[in-house]
């Protein structure tokens, strides 16, 4: 699996909660032609539950143990293209395996765009519930360090996420020729 083609290798969206993982990661594979793979969609379908209850009803200990088997078990396949939630990439098992045998990508997002999404994430994000924008700005901070590891990189607060998607897909198909 390490030494996979580029072309083979999934391609896993990484990067902050509401950056538009999910939006972009589906457009993207529409454009590729690929299977998409949502981890928190395919949690809540194995759960039979929202993400916010299952934070509540189990904790996010659980979660996060749910969570990486989700992740190892969807990146150990080919050619998908796979949104991570914003917090997998904190788990150093998540990290450590995406990075050897995927192609991990890292939407980012200045906080000051950041902040403009906050009223359309908290309710369905259990993470940020309660927290004030200082709060917020200090997790977003922690998490950077994580998203950092990463294959390649975007800014993306001025572009829409069809942009974003043909963006990522016209540099994926330049790398593809690439290593022909
Ligand atoms: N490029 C973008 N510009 C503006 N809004 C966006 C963009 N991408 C996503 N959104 C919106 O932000 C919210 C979070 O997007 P989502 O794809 O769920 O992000 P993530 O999966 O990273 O949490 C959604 O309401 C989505 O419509
Ligand atoms: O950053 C986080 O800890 C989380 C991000 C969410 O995914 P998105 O980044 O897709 O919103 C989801 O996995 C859960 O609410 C926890
Ligand atoms: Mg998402």
């Amino acid at each position: 699996m390490k030494n996979l083609p580029l072309i083979e290798r999934n391609i896993v969206l990484v990067g902050f909660m509401g950056v538009g993982k999910t939006t972009v990661g589906r457009l993207l594979a529409q454009k590729l032609y690929r299977d998409f793979i949502d981890i928190d969609a395919e949690i809540e379908h194995a759960q039979g539950m929202s993400i916010p209850n299952l934070f509540r009803k189990h904790g996010e200990p659980f979660f996060r143990e749910i969570e990486k088997e989700h992740v190892l078990q969807a990146s150990a396949s080919r050619m998908k293209v796979i949104s991570l939630g914003g917090g997998a990439f904190t788990q150093k098992a998540i990290r450590d395996y995406c990075l050897q045998h995927c192609l991990v990508i890292f939407l980012d997002i200045r906080f000051d765009s950041w902040k403009e999404r906050i009223h359309m994430l908290t309710g369905n994000r259990p993470i940020l519930k309660g927290k004030s924008v200082e709060e917020l700005e200090e997790l977003y901070t922690s998490r950077q360090q994580a998203y950092a590891l990463n294959h390649s990189q975007m800014t993306t607060d001025s572009l829409t996420a069809d942009e974003i998607a043909s963006y990522l897909k016209e540099s994926l198909i330049t790398a593809y020729e690439l290593e022909k």
